[in-house]
């Protein structure tokens, strides 16, 4: 089966102020059929552009670009309509028409449709109670919360059934309790209903919590992309490291350390937590027993990234040197393990294999 997207060497040229800005640069990527693909970038990185794109809002400058088997490359405007209306779309603001209720704005695309209105009716109360907004249905939209108003617009974006929903920045303006269950009514939307999902975010909480598959980008670039695991797990570009080290509270950074060594006596390590160490906790205590030393955890967490634990614990160990040196590399053939001496960081052998 194809891809539900595929870019191929795509980029977009815009005239600015001062010169041409190459906001998209010679991407390529496929976003497959069921997957929920996260496209992560700070502030001007090119990913509205990319979905712009992609939705045929713009034309590439050059490259090529496939949505659901068509391709949209060379396409005017009258050949673009079907290919948009296999898309849905969800905004930061939400974009609802205030003047109309709930349901008229979850029944307008089907207006556009020429949906009998019948039919229509019957499909608007399916979408709400899907979202779970039955009871707003003859509200107004500045009657409602963020999240609802959101719900409201994902209704809206499933109306005529779409094989591919965009969402861009779609938690943006939420608060992080009401970004939850948006993010759950996603999941709902990709597992239950089998649509295809692109999140675009600055957030890397929303790439760890809904997608399977993620693309980092920087200046107009794909830097990085793959399995949302293997990217948290192993970043391999600087700027993928940020955004992981902003969405992960687990490694200490300097200050941190300092001040874990002046409250505790001992050795300070941190040993990273990954799915193949599931039972590192255990490990690490078995082995602590076994080479007959102290150790407790004073900083750390594990969360869960595409529903997998993902994390590091630092300890504060008491002992002999050699007891620790041995734990130490014992230890280092299951996992990542970084000492934080007075000198630095010590990551141990460079020969160690990590996560084997
Ligand atoms: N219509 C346009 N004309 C000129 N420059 C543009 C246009 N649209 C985008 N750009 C420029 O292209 C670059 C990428 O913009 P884009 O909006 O795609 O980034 P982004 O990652 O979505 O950022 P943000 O999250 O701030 O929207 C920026 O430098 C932006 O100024």
């Amino acid at each position: 089966m194809t891809a539900m997207v595929s870019l191929r060497d795509v980029s977009k040229v815009f005239d600015g102020a001062s010169g041409p800005v190459r906001a998209v640069d010679g991407v390529t990527l496929d976003i497959e059929r069921g997957d929920v693909f996260g496209v992560i970038g700070y502030s001007g990185a090119g990913k509205s552009t990319l979905v712009r794109l992609i939705n045929a809002l713009e034309t590439p400058t050059s490259g090529q670009v496939v949505v659901d088997g068509t391709e949209l490359t060379g396409l005017k405007e009258r050949g673009l309509r079907p290919a948009r209306a296999g898309i849905g779309f969800i905004f930061q603001q939400f974009n609802l028409l205030k003047s109309r209720t709930v349901a008229a704005n979850v029944a307008y695309p089907l207006k556009v449709a020429k949906w009998p209105k019948a039919k229509r009716e019957e499909r608007v109360r399916e979408l709400l109670e899907f979202v779970g907004l039955s009871d707003k249905a003859k509200q107004y939209p500045d009657q409602l919360s963020g999240g609802q108003k959101q719900r409201v617009g994902i209704a809206r974006a499933l109306a005529t059934s779409p094989a591919l929903l965009l969402a861009d920045e779609a938690t943006s303006a939420l608060d992080p309790e009401t970004t939850k269950d948006v993010l759950d009514l996603l999941r709902r939307v990709n597992r239950e209903l089998g649509v295809t999902i692109v999140v675009i975010t600055h957030e890397m909480s929303v790439v760890s919590y809904l997608c399977h598959k993620v693309a980092v980008m920087e200046h107009g670039k794909v830097v990085e992309q793959g399995d949302v695991y293997r990217v948290f797990a192993e970043p391999e570009q600087p700027v993928t490291r940020r955004f992981i080290g902003a969405a992960l509270h687990d490694r200490p950074r300097p200050d941190v350390v300092a001040r874990l060594r002046e409250r505790h006596a001992g050795r300070i390590v941190t040993i990273a937590i990954r799915e193949s160490e599931a039972t590192a906790d255990i490990i690490v205590t078995e082995r602590l027993r076994a080479h007959g030393i102290d150790g407790h955890v004073v900083f750390g967490g594990i969360t869960e990234v595409n529903s997998r634990p993902l994390g590091s614990l630092t300890f504060a160990l008491g002992g002999p040197d050699a007891a620790i040196d041995a734990f130490l590399a014992d230890l280092r053939a299951h996992t990542e393990v970084v000492e934080h001496t007075p000198d630095g960081d010590d990551a141990g052998p460079a020969t160690k294999e990590v996560g084997a």
